[in-house]
């Protein structure tokens, strides 16, 4: 499936964050989302989720609008934010349950899905545990599980390595290749470029809430000439040109 964004304008008040704003993120590619703080990535996320309505623009998945039919775009999405989202009062298997509910997922399936994802990042034995609980890297881990385990065929992810454990980062990236080969978008925000640079087949550089270029490492090198080879070059380079 292939997420369109196009022509987004946006934020928080009349005065736009986001300034027509427009890529896609293809069936089997991992798009990384990338800026200084404050550039408008998680306002550009909390648009494509539906937090937030365009002041002007669109979005869609296969041609499916967020606008016109919300209910159908939101079931194609899992999404992950930077900060857990847990509640205090459930326990992991009940945060489980509740998604699988939210989704209307098969649960037999859901629960082998399941069952898997929580032995890679280390929960099986947490299911009667209350994640509120958890450390910092644990609460993500329950959020990736949470979205791993759905039908959904397109991935928000925002900031997913801070906080992990490297073997939890080595296990997340297997996961996203495995998730993209079986023909899912992913769009990932990040600032661990040598991370981003391995891995995403694309990047979106975003500046100031606009697009300043984006492609893989060949375009954005020839967009930026006078810049070293790394994207983490290419990044100092934009981010002193202001
Ligand atoms: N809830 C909010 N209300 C008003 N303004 C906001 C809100 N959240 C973010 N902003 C503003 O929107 C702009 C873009 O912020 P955003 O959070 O999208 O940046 P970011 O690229 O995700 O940054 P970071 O790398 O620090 O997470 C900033 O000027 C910020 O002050």
């Amino acid at each position: 499936m292939t997420l369109t964004i196009s022509h987004l304008v946006g934020g928080y008040s009349q005065v736009p964050v986001v300034k027509d704003v427009s890529f896609e993120v293809g069936d089997g590619e991992l798009v990384a989302l990338i800026g200084l703080n404050g550039a408008g990535k998680s306002t550009t996320i909390n648009h494509i989720i539906g937090l937030l309505t365009p002041q002007h623009g669109d979005i869609t998945i296969d041609g499916i609008s967020l606008l016109a039919n919300p209910t159908v775009y939101k079931e194609k999405i899992a999404y992950i934010p930077e900060q857990p989202i847990l509640y205090d009062e459930l326990t992991l298997k009940e945060h489980l349950e509740l998604t699988m509910m939210a989704y209307q997922l098969d649960e037999n399936k859901t629960w082998k899905k399941a069952q898997r994802l929580l032995k890679l990042f280390r929960l099986d034995n947490k299911l009667d545990w209350f994640p509120a609980n958890f450390s910092k890297g644990m609460k993500q881990k329950v959020m990736l599980v949470n979205a791993f385990m759905t039908e959904a065929k397109v991935f928000i992810i925002d900031e997913p390595f801070i906080g992990l454990d490297p073997v939890a980062v080595h296990d997340l990236l297997a996961l996203i290749t495995e998730t993209k080969l079986n023909g899912a978008a992913v769009l990932m925000s990040t600032h661990v470029l040598d991370t981003a640079e391995k891995f995403a087949d694309k990047f979106v550089l975003l500046h100031n809430g606009e697009v300043k270029t984006m492609g893989g490492l060949a375009t954005l090198k020839q967009d930026f000439p006078d810049a070293g080879d790394s994207l983490n070059d290419i990044y100092l380079t934009l981010a002193k040109e202001g």
